[in-house]
């Protein structure tokens, strides 16, 4: 696999850093899981093929331990806001002294400077700073956070595995590590950069859900059906569109253009009425192998049976019996290959991985009798 050999200790957080270490064990990187000790479960689900130490960084002979495994550690995520890695004695400046070849990979939503780089958050904060929000949601509504997706994960923790392949690439050159500050509120403006480059393109001239993306547009809508599911609809082209009316078997010639603007809410009514006519299985059967860029909207128990996604493996299914995305992109030579057992308990390798890094039995006993660390001895998994 790609990153195969790599070494990457990732301190607990929410959900952008755990995407970020996913993503690393996924393409074949080593990665290890700090998680506090006291704890009685994880919340991280994307824990596939990690390993978890149960350390408590609070206590000097913690942060001590940490520091021994960035030695001899490639990557160090860390999802803290600005100032408790420093608070703990395990800034850049301390870790990388030790290891000047590692990658020190913050994640943050503000970033690591400027006036809110304390302040707590969450996604919706980060995309509302970004300037993206204020172009999400319909028409006369409030705007509408897309999930958590475009900050946590598309801006925050898949930007940072981005930042992390760049600096190991970089090293090889080099020789020397570096600190990777990705800010989410950053990650996700740069994700959207198309937003600002196309202004002058006349794409969003209008307001906030009249525009031909954002929902105003009649050919760019999802329609319900008639078994209550919905179809979505992309025909921008006018040779796609002139594809799309043919399937809902409407005559051109009686609708308004397919650009008239003030014609956009009566064209949303014809075609809201026409899907309701079908089912989905019914306008599927219409419009598969044709260019009218016309897809069912499919639930996430639906996606993996879809013929076309079952053709192509997208999704995995685990030793649990749970589906999930296979990793993106597929490498023709060095794919990934996801762990299919689950995450690990926390601690549940706290002994073997301090006994890999070098310590001795006397050594982890002591650590663990003064609950610097914790083992779980739930035989491993992994
Ligand atoms: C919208 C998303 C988040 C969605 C996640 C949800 C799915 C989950 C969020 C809450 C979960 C629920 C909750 O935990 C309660 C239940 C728990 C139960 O176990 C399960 C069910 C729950 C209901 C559970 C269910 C779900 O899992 C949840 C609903 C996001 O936007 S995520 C992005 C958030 N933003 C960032 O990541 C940006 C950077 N980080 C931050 O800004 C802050 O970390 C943040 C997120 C604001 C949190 O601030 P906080 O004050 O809590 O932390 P920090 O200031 O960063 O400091 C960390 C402190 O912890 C100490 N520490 C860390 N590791 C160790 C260790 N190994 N040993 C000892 N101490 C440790 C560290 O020193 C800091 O201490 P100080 O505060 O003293 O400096």
């Amino acid at each position: 696999m790609a990153l195969a050999g790599i070494r990457v200790i990732e301190l607990a957080g929410l959900a952008p850093a755990p995407f970020c270490g996913m993503i690393l064990s996924d393409f074949g990187a080593k990665v290890i899981r700090v998680d506090r000790t006291k704890a009685s479960m994880t919340v991280d689900v994307q824990s596939r093929g990690k390993q978890s130490v149960a350390l408590d960084l609070k206590k000097p002979e913690g942060a001590a331990v940490l520091k021994r495994l960035c030695v001899e550690s490639d990557v160090l995520i860390e999802p803290f806001r600005n100032g408790v890695m420093e608070k703990l004695g395990l800034g850049p400046n301390e870790i990388l002294k030790d290891n000047p070849r590692l990658i020190y990979a913050r994640l943050t939503g503000f970033g690591q400077s400027g006036s809110y780089a304390k302040a707590a958050g969450h996604d919706i904060n980060y995309v509302a700073m970004s300037g993206l929000l204020s172009m999400l949601g319909r028409h006369n509504e409030n705007p509408y956070a897309p999930l958590n997706l475009l900050a946590d994960f598309a801006g925050g923790g898949l930007i940072c595995a981005m930042g992390i392949v760049l600096a190991l690439l970089e090293r090889v050159k080099s020789g020397q590590g570096q600190v990777i500050d990705t800010s989410m509120v950053e990650g996700a403006a740069y994700v959207g950069s198309f937003l600002w480059k196309s202004q002058n393109l006349g794409l969003w001239n209008r307001s906030r859900g009249e525009n031909m993306l954002d929902s105003g547009a009649p050919f760019y809508e999802t329609y319900k059906t008639a078994d209550g599911k919905y179809m979505a609809v992309g025909a921008i082209e006018p040779q796609f569109y002139e594809e799309l009316i043919k399937g809902l078997d409407l005559d051109s010639s009686q609708l308004p253009l397919q650009m008239s603007f003030s014609d956009w809410p009566e064209l949303k009514r014809i075609f809201t009425e026409t899907f309701a006519s079908k089912t989905q299985a019914e306008w599927s059967k219409i419009f598969d192998g044709t260019d009218a860029c016309v897809t069912p909207v499919l639930s996430l128990d639906e996606v993996s049976s879809h013929p076309h996604n079952r053709e192509r493996g997208s999704f995995i299914v685990d030793a649990q019996g749970d589906i999930s995305p296979r990793p993106a992109p597929l490498l023709s030579r060095t794919p990934a290959m996801p762990c299919l057992s689950g995450g690990p308990l926390i601690g549940e390798h706290t002994d073997l991985v301090l006994a890999e890094y070098g310590y001795s039995k006397d050594e982890i006993a002591k650590l663990q009798s003064s609950g610097i660390i914790e083992c779980n001895k739930t035989k491993s998994r992994l």
